[in-house]
């Protein structure tokens, strides 16, 4: 079965394959991707991922079959504001650059690297724009599901691996049962780490890890034990969630209009049923460049600092990039779009 060369359709390959380009640079624009594929950027993004790691050769995948389970993975991410297919698309190429960190070179298998690609890519499939507090608070379906314990990230790993069931998109059919078994312990792992409530304890975990680093003579990192490893790789997926303030401020700002929307219309949703509105949800209200420090502040920066020491120097630009678009943010207090600013 013939694929197109980029996996999927455009009338603009030229811009698209320069675009694609820079797949291993953190500043990739995936919202270029996003206009450039015609709206198929988690698809164009993973696709041509697993090209550079030649992941479908290692593990006999087909590419149609690659391509089926990608379009129909996209098919299932909604369209809400900010967690929708380009936020997956995003996350997967960032989770891409971190894996590369020459403080971690030689250091995960094959598996664990297309297990950390793959979980990155369905992390948030089928995501219906509301945090798992709006579902518990609203008795929705899923929290019932879920007994309220991670809701969401528990939603979007079945809805991920129902989808391989379908024998023309079982991605990993020519996977031993014991590979399976590993990457679909590690995917699990790591899509239930990008959970918020799960943010302090993975923080101290890697500041542990940090303070007792082992590395090899030239620098690299040694995790002996699976708790180590897939610690490393669940804070990295959390790092690649939490990224959007590490990335080139035009594009930065641009997650940030997304995931204000996406939370003003939730608190739509709570002043109509008459529940309390949420923090940073009421639009009448918005202090949009204030909840941006904080949320650099007290979550982004801790973190990027911890894993910038763990990866030392590979993420210091990174972390150099964080520090700017704050300072950028205060000194924009209250600009921008000209609204009270509390
Ligand atoms: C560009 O801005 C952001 C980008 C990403 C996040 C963010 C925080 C945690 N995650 C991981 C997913 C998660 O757990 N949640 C639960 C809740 C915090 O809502 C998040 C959206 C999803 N993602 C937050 C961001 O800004 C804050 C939210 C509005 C102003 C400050
Ligand atoms: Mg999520
Ligand atoms: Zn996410």
């Amino acid at each position: 079965v013939n694929v197109p060369e980029l996996g999927v359709e455009t009338q603009y390959p030229q811009e698209l394959a320069d675009v694609l380009s820079r797949i291993n640079d953190w500043g990739l624009d995936t919202f270029k991707v996003e206009e450039l594929s015609d709206q198929r950027p988690l698809t164009a993004i993973t696709y041509r991922i697993f090209q550079e790691r030649e992941l479908c050769r290692i593990y006999s995948i087909e590419q149609s079959t690659l391509l089926k389970y990608l379009l129909t993975l996209e098919d299932h991410y909604q369209q809400v504001p900010y967690h929708n297919k380009a936020h997956g698309a995003d996350v997967c190429q960032s989770m891409h650059v971190l894996l590369n960190a020459s403080a971690l070179d030689g250091v995960f298998t094959e598996l664990e690297i297309m297990s950390a690609i793959f979980a990155s890519a369905v992390h948030d499939v089928d995501h219906p724009g509301v945090t798992n507090q709006f579902l518990i608070n609203t008795n929705s379906d899923l929290a019932i599901m879920y007994n309220d314990e991670s809701v969401l990230e528990n939603h979007h790993l079945a809805v991920a691996f129902k989808l391989l069931q379908s024998q023309e998109r079982n991605i990993f059919s020519n996977l031993t049962t014991k590979q399976m078994k590993t990457l679909r312990k590690m995917v699990i792992d790591m899509v239930l780490a990008t959970d918020m409530s799960k943010h302090m304890q993975l923080l101290a975990d890697l500041k542990t890890m940090v303070e007792s680093k082992k590395v090899t003579g030239n620098n690299i990192i040694m995790l002996e034990t699976y708790d180590d490893r897939i610690q490393v790789l669940q804070n990295m997926i959390h790092c690649a969630d939490l990224s959007n303030p590490t990335k080139p401020l035009d594009i930065y700002t641009r997650w940030t209009d997304r995931i204000m929307e996406e939370f003003w219309r939730q608190g739509d949703k709570e002043r109509d049923l008459r529940l309390e509105i949420s923090p940073m949800c009421d639009r009448r209200v918005a202090s949009v460049e204030k909840s941006q420090i904080g949320f650099i502040e007290f979550i982004v920066h801790p973190l990027w600092e911890t894993w910038a020491d763990l990866v030392y120097p590979d993420a210091n630009n990174i972390l150099e990039t964080l520090e700017q678009n704050r300072d950028w943010y205060q000194s924009h207090i209250g600009q921008e779009n000209g609204a009270l600013s509390s």
